[in-house]
Order: C-alpha cells, then sequence, then structure tokens
C-alpha cells in the first residue's frame, strides 16, 4: 500500500473516530435526560471529579514521582541531559449512581489503601460529598465511595414482588451510609433481637421481612405480639392469614405457644435423622416438607417481665414470664440446628426488656434510636460504647426514623442502615395471595415420621420423653 493510499483511508479513519464520538455522546445524553434528578446530579459530578483529578490527586497527596524513566523513554533520549521525573497519579474509573460517585483507583508504590484511606476527608471536601470511605476492592485497587446525599437521611420504600425469594434465608434490609446494599444471612441463626423508641421502624422492618419470605412454602412463621389482645388488631392484623400461631398479650396463651414450639424443637431433633438424615437442616437447607421455622415475639418484654406483688394472681404471673423467659432461651439455645429462628422486639429500654440470657445468645442485634446511653447497651451490648459514632442515641432526629444501627456478624463494630418503608396495604396484599401456603410444622413433621410413631401423644416438652430420641 502506498504512502498516497493510506493518507485516503484518513478521512474515513477520522469520520468512523467522530460517528463514535457522537454515539458515545448520544447514549450519555439519553441517559442523563432518562435519568431522576439526584442521579443528573451525580453524573455532574462524576465529570467534575474526572477533570479535576490531575489537580487534585498531588495535592491529596495522591501522587509519585517517578526518577527512573522509563525504558521508551531512555532508548529515545538521544542527548546527554538526564530525563525529566515523570508525576504519576493513580487511573481513576468513576461511575455516578443516584447517591454519589464510585470510584475505582490504581494504586502506586507509595499510594495505596493508606493514603487514600487518609485524603478520604480531603476527596469529600473536593468532591462536595458528605462521606468518602475507601476500601481495597483487589489487589493494587481501591474502591472509592463518595456519597453526595447521605443515604441515612434518605427515605426508600420497598414493594414486595410477592416472588419466593432466590435465597430465603438471606434477608435485605435495606442501605449502609454508603449506600451498599446490607443483608444479613439467617442460616445457622437461631435468634436476633431489635429495639427501639416507638415509631422509628420496627413494625416495617419486621412486615418486609414477613413480605419477602412468604412467597416461600419453605418458612413457617408464628407470631406472639404483646401490644394487642386480639388478631384482629394491631400491626399483625392483616399478615394473619400467612401465620400459624398467632397470640396476643395474654400469658397463658404466649405460654401455651411457647410450650408449643419448644416441643417442635424437640421433635425435631428426635426426628431428624431419620426424616432429613442429617443432624443439621442447614445441610439440606429449609423445605417445605421441613420449613423454616420463625417465632416473632414483638413487645417481648410483655412476656418476660416480672410481676410483683404477694398475692395468688401475681405470684402465678411471675412463675409463667420466668417459664416463659427459660422456653424462649431454650429454642434460641437449641432451635438452630433443627431450622428454628426467633426475632426479639421491644421499645422498652432496659436490660431486663429481653432478658440477658436470652440476648447473648442471639448473633444478631439491631436497635432503632435510643434515648439513653444505657439503652443502646442494653438493645446491643456493651461494645457499642466504643463505637461512638454508630450509637444508636444518635439516631432521635425524626429524619432518623428507619434507621437503625446493627451488629455485624462476624465483625468488629456496627453497620448504620436505612431500612425501606413497607405500605401496609402491600404487606396484606402479600399475605393474602400466600395464605394457602400457612401450615403447621408440627404436622408436616408428624406425617413425614415412620408408621406407628405418633409425637402427638408427647404432649410434654420433657426431654427425655421423644420417641426417636437419639
Ligand atoms: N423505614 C421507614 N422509612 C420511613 N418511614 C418509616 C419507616 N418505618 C416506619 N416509618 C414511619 O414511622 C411510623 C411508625 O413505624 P413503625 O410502626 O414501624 O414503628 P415501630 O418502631 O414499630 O413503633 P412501635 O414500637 O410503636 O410499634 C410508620 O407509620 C411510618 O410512617
Amino acid at each position: 500500500m502506498t504512502l498516497g493510499e493510506v493518507t485516503g483511508y484518513a478521512p474515513l479513519v477520522v469520520g468512523a473516530g467522530l460517528v463514535l464520538i457522537a454515539v458515545w455522546a448520544v447514549v450519555w445524553l439519553v441517559r442523563y435526560a432518562m435519568a431522576d434528578t439526584e442521579t443528573r446530579a451525580s453524573i455532574r459530578q462524576a465529570i467534575r471529579v474526572r477533570r479535576t483529578w490531575k489537580r487534585l490527586a498531588p495535592m491529596a497527596g495522591l501522587s509519585v514521582t517517578d526518577k527512573t524513566p522509563p525504558a521508551l523513554t531512555s532508548l529515545t533520549n538521544t542527548d546527554s541531559k538526564p530525563p525529566r521525573p515523570r508525576v504519576l497519579i493513580p487511573a481513576l474509573k468513576v461511575t455516578p449512581d443516584r447517591f454519589g460517585v464510585v470510584v475505582r483507583a490504581n494504586c502506586l508504590p507509595k499510594v495505596s489503601l493508606e493514603e487514600f484511606q487518609k485524603a478520604a476527608p480531603y476527596l469529600a471536601d473536593a468532591w462536595r460529598c458528605t462521606r468518602v470511605s475507601v476500601v481495597q476492592d483487589k489487589p493494587g485497587q481501591v474502591l472509592i465511595r463518595g456519597v453526595r446525599v447521605d443515604p441515612l437521611l434518605t427515605p426508600t420504600t420497598h414493594l414486595p414482588s410477592g416472588l419466593a425469594p432466590e435465597e430465603l434465608v438471606r434477608w435485605e434490609l435495606g442501605l449502609d451510609e454508603y449506600a451498599q446494599p446490607v443483608a444479613v444471612n439467617l442460616a445457622e441463626v437461631p435468634g436476633v433481637t431489635m429495639a427501639g423508641l416507638p415509631g422509628f421502624g420496627k413494625t416495617s422492618t419486621v412486615n418486609r421481612f414477613i413480605c419477602d419470605c412468604a412467597p416461600s412454602p419453605a418458612v413457617q412463621i408464628a407470631v406472639a405480639d404483646g401490644k394487642v389482645s386480639a388478631a384482629y388488631e394491631g400491626d399483625y392484623a392483616d399478615l394473619v392469614s400467612r401465620l400459624f400461631a398467632f397470640v396476643g398479650d395474654d400469658l397463658d396463651d404466649a405460654n401455651a405457644l411457647f410450650k408449643r414450639l419448644v416441643k417442635l424443637r424437640r421433635d425435631r431433633s428426635a426426628a431428624i435423622k431419620t426424616v432429613l438424615g442429617r443432624k443439621d437442616m442447614w445441610h439440606v437447607g429449609p423445605s417445605a416438607a421441613w420449613p423454616w421455622t420463625v417465632l416473632i415475639i414483638d413487645e417481648a418484654h410483655t412476656y418476660f417481665r416480672d410481676h410483683k406483688g404477694s398475692d395468688k394472681e401475681s405470684k402465678r404471673l411471675a412463675a409463667l414470664a420466668a417459664e416463659n423467659t427459660r422456653l424462649v432461651e431454650e429454642l434460641v439455645r437449641k432451635g438452630r440446628s433443627v431450622g428454628i429462628l426467633v426475632i426479639l422486639i421491644t421499645q422498652k429500654p432496659t436490660g431486663d426488656a429481653i432478658p440477658t440470657s436470652i440476648r447473648d445468645v442471639c448473633p444478631v442485634g439491631m436497635s432503632f434510636a435510643q434515648k439513653t446511653a444505657e439503652a443502646a447497651v442494653a438493645a446491643l451490648g456493651d461494645d457499642i460504647r466504643q463505637w461512638p459514632d454508630a450509637n444508636p442515641t444518635t439516631l432521635q432526629d425524626p429524619a432518623y426514623v428507619g434507621v437503625a444501627v446493627m451488629n455485624s456478624p462476624g465483625k468488629a463494630g456496627f453497620t448504620r442502615l436505612r431500612t425501606p418503608y413497607v405500605e401496609e396495604e402491600d404487606a396484606a396484599r402479600i399475605a393474602a395471595e400466600t395464605a394457602h401456603l400457612t401450615t403447621d410444622p408440627a404436622a408436616l413433621l408428624a406425617a413425614q415420621l415412620p408408621a406407628g410413631i405418633d409425637l402427638t401423644k408427647y404432649d410434654g416438652y420433657d426431654e427425655g420423653e421423644a420417641p426417636l430420641a437419639a
């Protein structure tokens, strides 16, 4: 090919390049036009981050001087002058979203995670972010999250899909302070505690849990709600059709329900090897025949509180409350391997609301706003004193309705997160659509036992009575 022929193609190449740029610009314009107001602001922010990076990086201490010229420079350097040192800055990839920008940056010698973390406050100022966090993304790369809008102050809603979740035991809770999704894996978890001042979003969070799980036949739920006397009252009225058991504030009824579940726990322990061929349900996972059984105890203090007084009734109620504590503690201590989870909810800010013997064996703890440091400790344990920024006493402003602090299982520290609001009508719709899936797990177990074994005869809850005891 002659030089003339090559130059003849030049306009074509330039034209193709211009077309590509035009297509790219149109794609971005359409994206911008279709985005919501917040995302548009983040797109503009991303452009600013890229445009100002070359100047900002050295000022923020995120550059390095390369005194040794690269091989190509030394080969082409024909005069005898030493090559000029080069200032290197980390390459960036910036992605905007509704809350701000996600930035991936390459590390350089002496510019790695620690230096980026030190520079985070300067980056937050320069990028006009409320918060900037830096974590290691992969070797040689860090992930910088800059949020322009505080995700904790931005209310969100959740519309339950009505479809069985892909992963039943993955509890999707909401977004953390960097707008990253927060979820807890509830497999092998026997207990969850949830506390917080009245009206700060506990019920909405539980509603979401029930609505997301309800379409799966592999879950059965029972509720004890200490706030109401009958199923048609209160927060669970619309959900009752998807609950295999419901009791109100009557201590005798609650005691009977706890005994029923303790018996289920013992029967399951006795039968698990025969029915599932395993000693731990989580090795095979929950199923319609052996469903994950969740007991929600709302206003838990109703069932555990001490009844003072020397009259006969007070003594009887005190004994019932003490027995309730023992029963629920047994469920939490021993329910994990047979697929039983207890969720305890309370608005009472003292340690006796959920007895410490129960709280200490619940691996997941969550608290919405609290009034005092003592209440925060009662809800989340003594560790919360070491993390003042995450203390739920800082969440008392009404803007934080729906915001909770959670201990992170297996990790030090606490996560602050915004839970979405679930409309009561949506919860009612899901419960009605999935009501046909409600079954008593004890009946399901009985139906799978070998002929001649009738667990219903064993109505006590003494371990030794179980007919299939190993
Ligand atoms: N995640 C949320 N986002 C925004 N608003 C919320 C959220 N959750 C709840 N709310 C608002 O707060 C009100 C009270 O919420 P909810 O009933 O869940 O509180 P609670 O903590 O369960 O109170 P109580 O202890 O009295 O039962 C709701 O009616 C709703 O208006």
